[in-house]
């Protein structure tokens, strides 16, 4: 994903660790199995990867259950849409949609690594809301997440109608066997708390990471959880690494702790070793494929300038 351009438009991630954003689709290389499913790690591959839990692992904040799937004929038009409106002429791998007090406003990065942002109201619905399929969805995912999550994240994402405006953010990914995106904790200054994370066609392993050092100020805890944080934490150590398989229809929540305190990524790989039941210490190598991914995420106050005006690029 161009999620490190240098440009300010799109330099959508703060670079947590600036080493490692400067690649962010390297080619599988030793680890590429050889089948699509296969308890065989291929070859040379036997010591290159951690096994990825199929379990959320325990990180405050962090929301995922491996039993929770969107409808499978909601994630097949999900896809669809994604596919025919965004992606079909190849050169597009990231889209960004705006919900804006006034106009909708949609930039796309190509492949290559240039963005191009637009600024073109969205004539059809008076340019005050998100794509009606994504709007639909946001509905599906209220009702989905309900048993999953805490009354005050559940309210943090799915505010009621009567509490003051906030402009989401989409962004939708698309990703190629083989590509990833780098570490990093999503823009403090651009986002707010609360993220959802979709994964549709494809699964893969997401890498969290603690973040060291102190990089991420404090914040605001409005899940009212207990990631006000201390600020040991923050300089956790090197093991603080968990990595979770995600699969094809399955959705992410991230807040507070999990927001604030600890880096997400998606390695560039064709394949991921994951668990195959609760427990196992061993795993079956999965193929990739083509994985489009959907985060919905909170504008914080004067970020939805961002893309505004056009003469900026
Ligand atoms: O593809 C994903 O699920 C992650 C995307 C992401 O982290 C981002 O766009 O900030
Ligand atoms: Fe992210």
């Amino acid at each position: 994903m161009d999620c490190d351009s240098d440009s300010d438009l799109d330099s959508l991630f703060d670079e947590i660790f600036p080493e490692d954003t400067q690649k962010d689709a390297s080619p599988f290389s030793s680890c590429t199995p050889n089948t699509s499913h296969s308890h065989t790690p291929p070859d040379g591959a036997s010591t290159c990867l951690n096994l990825a839990r199929i379990t959320v692992p325990s990180i405050q904040g962090l929301y995922f259950d491996p039993s929770i799937f969107i409808p499978p004929q909601c994630a097949a038009d999900l896809m669809q849409n994604c596919m025919t409106q965004y992606f079909s002429k190849g050169n597009v791998n990231q889209v960004m949609l705006f919900e804006r007090a006034l106009h909708d406003f949609t930039s796309l990065s190509t492949s290559g690594g240039s963005v191009s942002t637009t600024t073109e109201p969205n004539s059809a619905d008076s340019g005050s809301k998100l794509p009606q399929f994504l709007t639909s969805f946001l509905q599906v995912l209220s009702v989905l997440l309900r048993p999953l999550l805490p009354n005050a994240t559940h309210a943090l994402l799915f505010p009621s109608p009567n509490t003051p405006p906030q402009a989401r953010q989409v962004i939708i990914n698309h990703y190629l066997p083989g590509e990833g995106i780098t570490p990093h904790v999503d823009l403090l200054d651009r986002f707010g708390d609360g993220i959802i994370g979709v994964s549709l066609g494809s699964g893969c392993v997401m890498r969290f990471r603690k973040v060291r050092g102190t990089t991420v100020p404090d914040y605001h805890d409005r899940a009212g959880g207990t990631g006000d944080g201390d600020g040991g934490d923050v300089k956790g150590a090197a093991e603080d690494v968990e990595d979770v398989y995600l699969p094809p229809g399955s959705v992410y929540v991230m807040s507070g702790e999990a927001r604030y305190r600890w880096t997400h990524e998606i390695e560039g790989r064709k394949a991921d070793l994951i668990q195959e039941h609760l427990g196992d210490e061993t795993g079956i190598w999965t193929d990739r494929s083509i994985r489009v991914s959907i985060t919905f995420r909170w504008l914080l106050p004067g970020a939805d300038v961002v893309g505004v005006p056009a003469t900026n690029e």
